[in-house]
């Protein structure tokens, strides 16, 4: 999709924004975007997040405009593009698999684009070796494709779609083929561009800790809706709903009821505190594995906390800290992830303990 007649006339601020509204596509009878709307800002960082088959690609290719939508439209800073082709665009794209030409140089790869819109050949040097410079390639531009590592080509993809200077760079799991150190690299060489550049990112994951680590936003979908959009921040620590819990980090879960302000949990015949805010109906009362104290049982539970007794089923050592996965009464098995100990502290498989939590570190769930 590269283009330099940008599609847009050109604003101060170097991104465009993108709003996509009710957009809605269909394959026969299954219905994979049901009439989503996101408000992308100009600049930003957005991570559309999900489960295989979520539908965040097709929603990607849809921004792109190499799918065409069965409702709604695409807006790039306030210009609908739903109907202007792909190339017309003036959208970047960086795809999974790079898919360099394995005869050219990656000079010629990251050339090749420019020539074929008819930029001047003078101005061509200049503008490879900026995009080249910008995803630190440029000492091995004389290289070709089969010389490099599969990070190494994917910067290579990345500097062909920046060398246009594009206001929207799309990236569909662009780090997906890359080995777990690689791809930790590449995040966040990835955020640094991001922050030169100005421009906006539309980045497509199924890895939740990607989508943490990288974006100011993250969009959460299931079956072809959006369940959460918010910051990193607010997907961990405020989940709208129990599948946002569950996608984003571990999460330990209680199941009950909402019932006069505390929450009826059966299976461990007991009744929890929550924050006041909690809202009604809620079915689900959801605590993250550090918010979780361990002691051994008969000990002094903090007044304000909330408790269970388990029995420990297994300690596992982390180095920075210690997993503990322990099974209540009522047979919920929990994790909580507290620092490690000095010395023996008699928390051991078999050992049997109270897990609280502070009230205000729960959140009842819809
Ligand atoms: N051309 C097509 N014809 C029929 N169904 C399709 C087509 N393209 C995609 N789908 C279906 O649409 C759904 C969403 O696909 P999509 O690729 O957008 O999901 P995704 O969230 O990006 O998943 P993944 O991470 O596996 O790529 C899937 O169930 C997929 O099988």
């Amino acid at each position: 999709m590269t283009n330099i007649a940008s599609a847009t006339p050109r604003a101060t601020q170097p991104g465009a924004s993108i709003n996509v509204e009710q957009v809605r596509k269909v394959y026969g009878p299954a219905t994979i975007l049901d009439d989503i709307s996101l408000d992308i800002r100009a600049g930003e960082f957005i991570t559309l997040l999900g489960a295989s088959g979520s539908g965040k690609s097709t929603l990607l290719n849809i921004i792109a405009g190499f799918i065409k939508a069965d409702g709604g439209h695409v807006k790039v800073d306030g210009r609908d593009l739903t109907t202007v082709p792909a190339h017309k665009r003036g959208l970047g794209m960086v795809f999974q698999h790079y898919a360099l030409f394995p005869h050219m140089t990656v000079f010629e790869n990251v050339a090749y684009g420019l020539r074929r819109n008819g930029f001047p050949r003078k101005e061509i040097p200049a503008l490879v070796d900026e995009a080249l410079q910008m995803v630190e390639m440029g000492h091995l531009g004389k290289r070709r494709p089969s010389q490099l590592s599969g990070g190494q080509q994917q910067r290579v993809a990345l500097a062909r779609a920046v060398v246009f200077k594009p206001r929207v760079l799309l990236m569909d799991e662009p780090l997906g083929a890359l080995d777990k150190m690689l791809r930790e690299q590449l995040q966040l060489e990835i955020r640094r561009l991001h922050k030169e550049m100005g421009i906006t990112f539309v980045f497509v994951t199924h890895d939740q800790e990607e989508a943490l680590t990288m974006s100011d936003r993250i969009a959460l979908l299931e079956s072809g809706r959006i369940v959460q959009l918010g910051t990193p921040t607010e997907l961990y620590e405020t989940p709208s709903c129990r599948y946002a819990a569950e996608f984003i980090g571990v999460s330990n879960i209680f199941n009950g009821a909402l019932q006069h302000g505390r929450f009826h949990d059966p299976a461990n015949n007991a009744e929890h505190v929550v924050p006041a805010d909690s809202p009604a109906g809620g079915t689900a009362l959801m605590v993250r594995p550090e918010r979780l104290s361990v002691q051994p049982i008969g000990l002094h539970t903090p007044s304000g906390h909330n408790s269970v007794e388990a029995i420990v089923e297994d300690c596992v050592y982390l180095g920075s800290d210690r997993s503990v996965h322990a099974r209540t009464l009522g047979g919920d098995v929990l994790v909580a992830r507290t620092p490690v100990p000095r010395g023996d502290d008699g928390i051991a498989a078999g050992a049997k303990v109270t897990l609280s939590w502070n009230v205000e570190d729960s959140r009842v769930l819809a």
